[in-house]
């Protein structure tokens, strides 16, 4: 109520709100070519060298799956935030849907778990008051999944998940509701989705082939090359 509170309260996401927010998919809104642009700058990053999350590693034999960074610096080789310089029009389509879930959603009223942070259509309002926090490519082999109910991104605002390949069985993205169901989001490639970051949301493990897919958490924290 109080303007103090308010100042303080500016990077709080109250968890239970976050739960029963409604999830957004946008079906085909990478194109193949833009996946295939995804894939090569992922390709790119690997073969420039520092590539591994240290955070990960050791998740690529235990849990079958493997993040690589599209948004740090590796290497001489490639610009600082390599998606960002290398794929802005595809950056640009994930960002301007996050924008257009958000304005659709109730997720910044009074009552919606992000109430601190300006909509889309205040002034400085919206996404184009949050940064990307980070691109992260993930694969997950057979076996790979995300298998804590409540997990989710802490920190960022929006996480927005592209399916990049269907070459696999298995591997959906669920989010674990208030009611004590998940909710089953199947991505066809090219299809994203976009959540509040505090909200549930788990991957069902790969039973066969393997799973691509591109997540981007933006967040009030301002430009980052971290984590
Ligand atoms: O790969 C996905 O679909 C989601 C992964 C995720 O939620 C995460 O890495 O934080
Ligand atoms: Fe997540």
């Amino acid at each position: 109520m109080s303007s103090l509170s308010e100042t303080s309260s500016r990077h709080h996401y109250p968890m239970g709100l976050a739960q029963a927010s409604t999830a957004f998919t946008k079906r085909s809104l990478l194109t193949p070519s833009d996946i295939a642009l995804v894939q090569s700058i992922q390709q790119e990053v690997v073969n420039s060298g520092e590539h591994d999350n240290p955070q990960n590693v050791s998740h690529h034999n235990p849990n079958h799956k493997h993040c690589t960074f599209l948004h740090k610096p590796c290497g001489a080789s490639l610009p600082a935030n390599p998606l960002r310089a290398l794929a802005p029009q595809v950056l640009g389509k994930l960002l301007r849907f996050a924008q257009a879930s958000w304005a659709s959603s109730t997720w910044s009223s009074s009552s919606g778990p992000i109430s601190s942070v300006s909509p889309p259509g205040t002034p400085s309002g919206g996404v184009g008051n949050l940064s990307l926090r980070v691109a992260e490519h993930w694969h997950y082999d057979v076996g790979g999944h995300l298998d804590n109910d409540r997990h989710y991104d802490q920190g960022s605002v929006l996480t927005i998940v592209t399916a990049l390949n269907e070459d696999f069985t298995g591997g959906v993205f669920r989010t674990f509701e208030p009611s004590g169901e998940h909710a089953e989001h199947p991505l066809a490639p090219g299809d994203s989705l976009c959540i509040v970051s505090h909200k549930f949301h788990n991957v069902t493990p790969v039973l066969s082939g393997f799973r691509e897919s591109l997540v981007l958490e933006l967040w009030e924290g301002g430009i980052t090359h971290g984590r």
